[in-house]
């Protein structure tokens, strides 16, 4: 029997292959443990094609695994729970990472099962993601230490409040959008300054990457990074100067907020 069981997927869009593969890398699950299922055709041939079996019907899934992932869109969510309802048995444990969907509305659809939301995002497909989980009211210790080391092999996973869960939707799990439109605009610039396409593309992606990792490793504030980068009357702050006339740091504040306050619009539909 494998650590975790069979791993279930409902749903076997982009954000159930970044974690299937994600575990795997991480050696977490092998493939022939993985069952998934998706109206799709396409995207059941990319998990069979990953060596994972694959149904037409979201209650084989159940039956077929332990570790349920719920990986539809926030509107099919209660639909696709009412529909495996009454296969879902005391051996299960259903992780949902629709993005708005409570607990309490989870519960409602599905019974009172075992039950974590965790919102991840795509970077667990290199091993990177930053992902929070809640706990429902019968998930157990068990259930929080089997998801905790699973989300640890592709990146970090906190525990956090429920009522958390709407702003870290608005922060880490739309968050990779942001950064890559930022690497698309800092390669443009370098393009826009002379630089081939592909020296721009690499130069910017470092950039970030090296950033990012100075800020954890470092654990100094990145205002004070900033000031290390900034000499006076030099380069830097002349850019600097240009992100602030653009109002670069509160239209990122607003993008965050804009994104936490949709999760929770998802929360009443
Ligand atoms: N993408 C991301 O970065 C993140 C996504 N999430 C959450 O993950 C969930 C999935 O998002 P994402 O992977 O991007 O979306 P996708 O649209 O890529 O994947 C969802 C998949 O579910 C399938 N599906 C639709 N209805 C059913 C059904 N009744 N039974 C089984 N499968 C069904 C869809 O098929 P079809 O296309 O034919 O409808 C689709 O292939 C969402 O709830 C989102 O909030 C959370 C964190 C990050
Ligand atoms: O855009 C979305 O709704 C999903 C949830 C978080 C990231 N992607």
């Amino acid at each position: 029997m494998p650590e975790f069981g069979k791993i279930g997927f409902i749903g076997a869009g982009q954000m159930a292959e970044a974690l299937a593969r994600g575990f795997s890398n991480g050696k977490m699950i092998k493939f022939e443990d993985v069952v998934a299922t998706d109206p799709t055709e396409a995207r059941m041939k990319v998990f069979k094609d990953l060596g994972a079996q694959t149904v037409t019907d979201n209650k084989q899934v159940v039956e077929k695994a332990d570790v349920i992932f719920i990986a539809v869109k926030p509107q099919y969510v209660g639909v696709v729970l009412k529909e495996v309802r009454s296969s879902l048995k005391d051996n299960h444990t259903i992780v949902s990472i629709a993005a708005g969907v409570t607990l309490a509305q989870l519960k409602e659809a599905a019974g009172d099962v075992r039950l974590v939301r965790v919102m991840p995002n795509t970077p667990c497909l290199v091993g990177e993601t930053a992902s929070a989980m809640c706990l429902g009211p019968k998930a157990t210790d068990k259930d929080a230490e089997m998801v905790r080391k699973l989300f640890s092999t592709v990146g970090q996973c906190i525990q956090v409040d429920e009522s958390l869960l709407s702003a870290v939707t608005g922060l880490s799990g739309s968050g990779p959008a942001y950064v890559f439109l930022m690497i698309e605009a800092l390669s443009d610039g370098g393009v826009r300054a002379g630089l081939p396409r592909d020296i721009a593309q690499a130069l910017a992606a470092q950039t970030v990457l090296g950033s990012a990792k100075m800020v954890t490793e470092t654990g100094k504030h990145p205002g004070q990074l900033k000031d290390m980068v900034t000499s006076p009357a030099g380069t830097t702050i002349a850019g600097v100067h240009e992100l602030e006339k653009g109002a670069f740091r509160s239209t990122v504040m607003n993008a965050v907020i804009a994104a936490a306050n949709r999760a929770n619009e998802l929360s009443k539909q």
